[in-house]
């Protein structure tokens, strides 16, 4: 597994420093017994998380190896059912693993069968899709719950409620009841509560999925603010909450990580067919054949200088990666429709050998099983090794 370099410290520290005093700690949870010069609990250290897990499941077993250096963000992708999820709650010691390690730092909480730490203890906190605020406590004590039963005072754990409450954009709110907040506004209070945990490291399990688009898009942009230099782990089912807030994207299927890269060139080049459905695009597998994609009637031509060396060599395995949006009928290869499918932009043209979208009017005289010709131009396509 490659592990870039840790490459946002400049967009972390400022936030995180202006944030409440972010400073060395010595370990997972210890942390936070030193008070900043201003009064406020300070923020641990971003701590490097070095995990093996490996749960054995009914049908396959979860192994994932995981490396993140402190302060990255790591998208986790895959179908239902990939393991995902058993993979943090793993992370976050609620499921026993069978084999493997985690590791926050040069501290071991976990080594199968023996060794294991409590959720906690842990210095990790998962956020989930349901925001699981204790129902009779006020916002601003459901944030101070944690530093409160770390044993810091009242006074001082309130006023740190309070102003994770504001950095959330949930300045007026302390006094309600989570009945009395809408699913937004209860899932920043979630927020406010893991990072008032102050956690070496942070999970996300689709913390956006049950909200409108509006809503999760003013979340989404307030999590990659509040967890800029946190080190993260955020399984989503949205290519674009991992765009806007991970560094590095791995592709997990059927309990194993098929791909590992930074999240655009894992969008740009997906390896299998999980990660192509993932970064919205079609993925062809055929050969490479005079510096073209052949895949039975179809041929392709690229303009791009690392899919033109990868189809120099005749006969290798290609996959021909581009946007349906892109994709042209009227000349080309010839295909029979499958089907049509409405989307949001025009309708979306699948053929026994590709796929189309194109504007509703051009598809409008379309019906299943007509012939049509078919291309993609050149400069948006990219051929990427298949195996
Ligand atoms: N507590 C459990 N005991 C046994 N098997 C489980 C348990 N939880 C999940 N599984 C199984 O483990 C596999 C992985 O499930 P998991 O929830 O980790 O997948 P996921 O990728 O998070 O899926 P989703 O995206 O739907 O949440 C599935 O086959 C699931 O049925």
């Amino acid at each position: 597994m490659t592990t870039p370099d840790a490459g946002k410290p400049g967009r972390d520290r400022r936030d995180a420093d202006e944030a409440g005093g972010r400073r060395g700690s010595p370990g997972p949870r210890d942390a936070g017994t030193t008070a900043s010069r201003d009064g406020r609990m300070p923020l641990p250290d971003a701590a490097a998380l070095r995990a093996r897990v490996v749960v054995r499941r009914r049908d396959f077993t979860v192994d994932v190896a995981l490396d993140a250096t402190p302060g990255e963000t790591i998208a986790v992708m895959g179908r239902s059912g990939a393991g995902k999820s058993t993979l943090l709650t793993a992370l976050a010691g609620l499921t026993p693993l069978d084999k493997g390690e985690i590791a926050v730092d040069a501290h071991v909480l976990d080594r199968a069968p023996r060794l294991r730490t409590a959720p906690m203890h842990r210095g990790i906190v998962l956020l989930s899709q349901d925001a699981r605020l204790f129902p009779h406590l006020t916002a601003r004590e459901n944030v101070a719950f944690g530093p409160r039963s770390a044993g810091v005072p009242a006074s001082m754990a309130r006023a740190d409620a309070d102003d994770w409450l504001r950095r959330v954009g949930l300045p007026d709110t302390g006094e309600r009841r989570p009945a009395q907040l809408s699913g937004g506004e209860q899932q920043r209070v979630a927020v406010a509560r893991a990072l008032a945990a102050q956690p070496r490291v942070v999970l996300l399990d689709e913390p956006l999925v049950a909200l409108d688009a509006v809503t999760a898009s003013e979340i989404r942009s307030m999590l990659r603010d509040r967890l800029a230099g946190v080190t993260t782990i955020a399984v989503t089912h949205d290519a674009v909450d991992a765009a806007a807030l991970a560094d590095r994207l791995l592709i997990v299927e059927r309990g194993r990580v098929t791909q590992d890269g930074p999240v655009p060139e894992v969008l740009a080049a997906p390896a299998t067919e999980v990660a192509a459905k993932i970064a919205g695009v079609e993925r062809l597998v055929g050969a490479a054949q005079r510096g073209d994609f052949v895949r039975e009637g179809l041929r392709l031509t690229s303009t791009d200088a690392a899919s033109l060396a990868l189809a120099s060599t005749e006969g290798r395995a290609l996959a021909a990666v581009f946007r349906a949006a892109d994709a042209r009928l009227g000349e080309g290869a010839t295909a029979t429709v499958s089907h049509l499918e409405p989307t949001p932009t025009g309708v979306r043209v699948v053929m026994d050998s590709g796929v189309a979208e194109v504007p509703a009017a051009e598809a409008a005289a379309l019906r299943p099983g007509d012939t049509v010709r078919w291309s993609v131009p050149p400069d948006r396509v990219r051929f990427v090794a298949a195996s």
